[in-house]
């Protein structure tokens, strides 16, 4: 083999290491094709279909479900290459099953994370993914370079000319797609937190549920604990039309200028969005909401991530562990292009909650890649 040299480091790879190595660039060029590929069968309603056909459903069962042109119809070639790589990054299986020739035929099933996606699954990802795929999000991918160059505060900012804020009140179809997008996710962590007997809300007689966009948890909270007085608390534009009901109100403002006083103050990836100045902001003015009328026993309940660190790979050994960090990290990928946010690890949260007054919390990673942190003045 020949060597190649350069004034640096030593770039000879055997052939082996090289083949694999040129195979791990091409898989990671590729990644987005992944993701736009999931985007179309979405789209095009595909997790629906199979659904509604309750039983493994053939190529030809497929194609004629779905809402193409009749010209693609006629090439099964193109959704059969769309399904192979759906069922090869698992979002699809294949069981066999007999055919309209009476043969025995592969047919589709859903796995576990498209019975996620099927539309009338409350808890479906569905809207987060048209959410993070669509172009006003995907856009500032391009930009991350020309925005460390420049002294744009994100580069959402850099592409779209404003804060992601301020794009959802211009845009109010992207804005609904986004606050669907948050309620889907609300109803997941609702599901959960109730599921597991969670005992944060016990004992409370007030809430607020701060920038709680269209109130999935303040509205579940308020059915489930009807003693406690509930406030989703949100711009002004994000609350207009919602109705309140005995203990549930929606109070419209900014949370920088005004915190109703309560109990407890709930944030549900919230802290996530902001920089750490803005956090320890937010988080003093939920202090003095939680403890303004001599409550002594006031508190803020964060639902947000805390990234576990790789330390010579000893809190990450599993694979299941290390999904758990990748996914951790490319979220707050996602908070560093979209907004002036990032994920944080435990030692960063108690330097803010430190910073903000708080005397103790307690962390409980119940969510997944998120925990239930509950923060004490
Ligand atoms: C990521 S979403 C989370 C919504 C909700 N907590 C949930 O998890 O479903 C962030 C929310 O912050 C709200 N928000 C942003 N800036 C705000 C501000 N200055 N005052 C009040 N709410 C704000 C947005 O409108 C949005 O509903
Ligand atoms: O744009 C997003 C998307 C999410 C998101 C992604 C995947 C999920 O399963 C749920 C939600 O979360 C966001 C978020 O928490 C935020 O503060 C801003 C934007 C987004």
């Amino acid at each position: 083999m020949e060597k190649v040299r350069s004034s640096g480091h030593d770039l000879q790879v055997g052939a082996t290491e090289q083949l694999k190595a040129q195979a791990h660039i091409w898989n990671q060029i590729f990644n987005f094709i992944n993701s736009m590929s999931l985007k179309c069968a979405i789209q095009l309603g595909i997790p629906d279909a199979i659904h509604s056909h309750g039983k493994p459903m053939t190529l030809s069962q497929l194609i004629s479900a779905l809402p193409i042109h009749q010209n693609k119809k006629l090439d099964s070639h193109l959704i059969y290459r769309l399904m192979r790589i759906l069922v090869n990054s698992s979002f699809f299986s294949l069981q066999e099953v007999v055919g309209e020739t009476d043969q025995l035929e592969d047919g589709y099933v859903l796995t576990n994370s498209s019975k996620l996606l099927v539309r009338d699954n409350p808890f479906s990802l569905t809207p987060i993914l048209l959410t993070v795929l669509d172009p006003i999000m995907t856009k500032p991918w391009h930009s991350i370079s020309t925005w460390l160059q420049s002294d744009d505060p994100t580069p959402f900012a850099t592409t779209h000319g404003m804060e992601f804020w301020d794009y959802t009140v211009r845009d109010p179809r992207f804005g609904n797609v986004f606050n669907e997008a948050m309620a889907s996710d609300a109803r997941l962590v609702v599901s959960v937190l109730f599921d597991k007997r969670i005992s944060v809300f016990e004992g409370l007689e007030s809430l607020v549920d701060l920038a709680g966009g269209t109130g999935t948890v303040g509205k579940a909270i308020a059915d489930a604990f009807p003693h406690v007085e509930c406030t989703v608390f949100d711009l002004p534009h994000v609350i207009a039309d919602l109705q309140g009901s005995t203990n549930l109100k929606f109070v419209g403002g900014d949370m920088f200028d005004e915190i109703p006083p309560a109990d407890a103050i709930f944030m549900k990836w919230i802290l996530h969005d902001w920089s750490d100045e803005d956090c320890v902001k937010l988080l003093k003015r939920c202090k003095v909401a939680i403890t303004c009328k001599g409550n002594k026993n006031g508190k803020v309940i964060l639902v947000d991530m805390v990234i576990v660190e790789k330390q010579n790979n000893k809190d990450i050994g599993h694979d299941h562990d290390h999904q758990l960090y990748e996914t951790q990290i490319l979220f707050d990928m996602l908070m560093m292009v979209s907004f002036p946010g990032r994920e944080r690890k435990e030692t960063e949260w108690a330097k803010l909650f430190s910073d903000a007054g708080f005397s103790t919390y307690k962390i409980t990673p119940i969510l997944g890649v998120r925990s239930l942190i509950e923060v004490f003045p």
